[in-house]
This record gives C-alpha cells, sequence and structure tokens, in this order.
C-alpha cells in the first residue's frame, strides 16, 4: 500500500486531548505483551510519553515531505541504537502502536488501517537502514571522562568532555547525556564548541528545580567522572552556501550552539559579520561573557551584544530580546539562528518575521515540545 499521508494525518489529529491517555495505553500494552522490553526504559516514564507524542507528531506532519522526513528518521534510527533497541523490536511497537491508535480513534477503517501500517513500515524501514549504516562506523553510544568541570554559578556549570572514541559532530548539533546517577535517562544538551582536533565536547548546563540529569551534571559531577553520550543531533547548522551576515540570538544556556557556530564560522577563515545577543536576566546570569570578549577581540567581524531583562540599572542593552530587535538596522539579509526558552524563541521568529527575514532564513531547534530541546532537565 501506498503512503496515504492525508488519512494519517486527519486520524492522528482527532487523538487531540486523549494524546497523554493514548501514550499511556501505549507504553501499558508495550510492556504487556513484550515484558522484556521494560528494562529498555527509565523507571519514570513522563517525558518519554511526551517524546513518543513529539516523535510522532513530526513524522506525522512530515509525511508528504520526503526530504525532512527521511532527515528525521534517519536521526531518530541511530539514536535509538543506544537504547538497545534491535530490529526485532519494531514489528512490537507498530503492533502496540496500531492497537493504541485503534482504541483511540473515532473511526477506524480497514483504510485507515492500512495507512497506518504502510506509514509505520516506511518510517521503520527508514530508522533501520540508518542505524545499521551508522553501526558500520560509530559505536551506539560514547564514553566521555569530565576533563574540566568549570561551576559558573550555584546552577550552572561548564563542562569539558573527552570522548574515548572519536565523536563526530557539525556545529550547533547537541547529544544526548546519560549520568552513571540516572540509568537510562538521556538528556540533551548542545553543544557549545565547533569540532576540534583533540576532540573535546563542551557542554553549558543550568541545574533545573527537579532536574535529574542537570542537577547531577552541575552538582553531582567532577573532573574525571564518566558520562555516557548519544549521537550528535539537529539541523541548526551553518548553510554551507551562505555567505550573507548572521545574526545570533541566544536566551541563558541557549548561547551553547550559537557559541558553537560563531568559532565555526572564525575557524572557516571567512570574514562574516557575526552579531551575537546574548540575552539573560541580570548581570550575574552572563556566565559566559569573558569568554565570548575574548573571541570577540579575536575576530573583528564579531560583535557581542548582552541584552538584560530585569536588570533595571543596566547602562547597556535592556529589555526582551524581541523586543530589542528592531533596534537595530534591518535582519533581513541575514542568516538567523535563535536558541534558548521556548516562548523566547517563539516570539523572536515572529518578531523577525514581522521584520521581513524570510522563514527560509531563520533556523532554531525548538521542535515543538519543549520536553525534547536541548538544555531541558
Ligand atoms: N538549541 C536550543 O534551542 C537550546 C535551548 N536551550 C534552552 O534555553 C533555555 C535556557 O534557560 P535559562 O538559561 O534558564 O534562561 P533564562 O530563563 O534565564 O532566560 C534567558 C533569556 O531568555 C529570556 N526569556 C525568558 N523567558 C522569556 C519569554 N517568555 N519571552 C521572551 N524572552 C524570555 C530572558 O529574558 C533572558 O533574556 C532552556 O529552556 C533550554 O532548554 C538551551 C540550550 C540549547
Amino acid at each position: 500500500m501506498s503512503l496515504e499521508p492525508r488519512l494519517v494525518k486527519e486520524n492522528f489529529a482527532q487523538l487531540g486531548t486523549s494524546a497523554d491517555k493514548a501514550a499511556a495505553y501505549f507504553y501499558g500494552r508495550l510492556f504487556a505483551e513484550n515484558p522484556r522490553l521494560r528494562a529498555m526504559f527509565p523507571p519514570a516514564m513522563d517525558i518519554q510519553r511526551d517524546r513518543l507524542f513529539h516523535a510522532l507528531t513530526k513524522i506525522v506532519w512530515s509525511l508528504d515531505s520526503p526530504g525532512t522526513l527521511a532527515g528525521y528518521l534517519s536521526q531518530l534510527g541511530r539514536d535509538h541504537r543506544k537504547f538497545g533497541v534491535l530490529r526485532e523490536h519494531y514489528p512490537a511497537v507498530g503492533a502496540a502502536l496500531i492497537a493504541t491508535l485503534r482504541k483511540f480513534s473515532d473511526e477506524w477503517t480497514p483504510d485507515v488501517e492500512a495507512a497506518w501500517t504502510a506509514a509505520y513500515q516506511e518510517a521503520s524501514s527508514l530508522m533501520l537502514a540508518a542505524a545499521d549504516e551508522d553501526a558500520e562506523h560509530t559505536p551506539p553510544w560514547w564514553v566521555a571522562e569530565v576533563h574540566d568541570h568549570d561551576r559558573r554559578s550555584h546552577d550552572l556549570a561548564v563542562l569539558t568532555l573527552r570522548p574515548a572514541q572519536q565523536l563526530p559532530f557539525t556545529a550547533g548539533q547537541y547529544l544526548t547525556v546519560q549520568t552513571a546517577r540516572w540509568p537510562r535517562v538521556w538528556r540533551p544538551y548542545s553543544i557549545a564548541n565547533a569540532p576540534r582536533s583533540d576532540g573535546m565536547v563542551r557542554l553549558h548546563v543550568r541545574a533545573l528545580p527537579g532536574g535529574w540529569v542537570s542537577g547531577s551534571l552541575v552538582r553531582h559531577t567532577t573532573s574525571g567522572d564518566s558520562l555516557l553520550l548519544g549521537p550528535a543531533l539537529g539541523s541548526m547548522t551553518l548553510d554551507p552556501e551562505s555567505d550573507r551576515d548572521l545574526l545570533l540570538i541566544a536566551g541563558g544556556t541557549g548561547l551553547a550552539p550559537l557559541k558553537a557556530l560563531a568559532e565555526q564560522v572564525i575557524m572557516s577563515g571567512r570574514h562574516r559579520n557575526i552579531q551575537l545577543l546574548v540575552g539573560a536576566r541580570a548581570e550575574r546570569d552572563l556566565y559566559d561573557l569573558p569568554d565570548l570578549r575574548l573571541l570577540e577581540s579575536s575576530y573583528p567581524w564579531l560583535e557581542v551584544i548582552p541584552v538584560l531583562s530585569e536588570e533595571p540599572g543596566y547602562d547597556g542593552m535592556r529589555g526582551q530580546i524581541p523586543d530589542v530587535l528592531s533596534r537595530f538596522h534591518d535582519w533581513q539579509d541575514h542568516d538567523v539562528y535563535v536558541s534558548g526558552p521556548t516562548e523566547m524563541i517563539r516570539s523572536s521568529v515572529g518578531e523577525l518575521q514581522r521584520l521581513g527575514v524570510p522563514p527560509a532564513r531563520i533556523r532554531h531547534d525548538l521542535l515543538g515540545a519543549e520536553e525534547s530541546q536541548p538544555g531541558k532537565s
């Protein structure tokens, strides 16, 4: 059966407010029928449930854009190797998914079932092909030693990690991290540097209230500890065809991938103007400013502009980033990258479009679900 994106989309849209219940039912059914699979998941499943629906949403809405779908599923397939997922697990997941959709659909017809079956087969074969190809030259995960743990404030640390084997990545991507304290719990963090000859990767981590992995990385990790890293993911990378000037908009630890992009431009030897707006609440939150000033002094085309939202006495630029964008000359000829809190990304993108920046030139990693955003928890 050929792909029928319309049928799948219409059926998926019906789930609406039942999404949480459907996700709980899906995992309940999957584990009841395949008890051995339970051990591959973390003890607490709440974030996992959100991730399932986030992934499904992304897949369903990309069904009629083959390029986007293939790119996303290849990353998903490669990333799933770190969970120990094998080819034989895919039919079990497919059966639980179809059973769940059948149960939560108002209208389930043989055509709808055939459309979902075809979509799942397409998705799983793309994931498996990418996983198989990846297995030929990379491990499912990397062990990394904490080379340096720089505690910059009570809730923020910059970690420099040395993977035991080379971990390929492109500036602007993120990876997932697992700590010994929280087995099977992986959280995404953006890589804060461009690839280096010594293979080190640097992460900016803020400990979130109740954040298992972020708290562990900031407060209970020290030089010499080992962490597990998943493969590099994400598409917020430089456009290799572009020589346009760059506007980089960072909020809090969202600075990490933008610093990597700035480093990448600098290392390329090209002279592109880069304006880096560093959004923070107060001066004390500008945790990386000395490093950024160093970078600025080494590359005359980089301008670092702190923007503080909760520091009334500050004599630099004040306000929330989306509100200050119109104070500059226009950004219409720039490539723009935005990274930070979800709401900041959303409103910055809206404001940039209002100011005439074509949507295709605005890049961010906001995938629709905050839980899957790098730097979260
Ligand atoms: N690739 C990415 O997109 C990455 C995203 N992040 C995300 O960045 C966030 C960083 O959090 P923190 O360091 O605690 O930053 P924060 O919460 O202290 O905020 C930093 C900046 O964002 C602004 N901001 C916050 N809420 C806003 C809103 N509703 N509207 C407009 N501006 C707003 C603040 O005014 C400040 O300028 C996390 O949510 C994390 O998930 C982190 C790393 C990479």
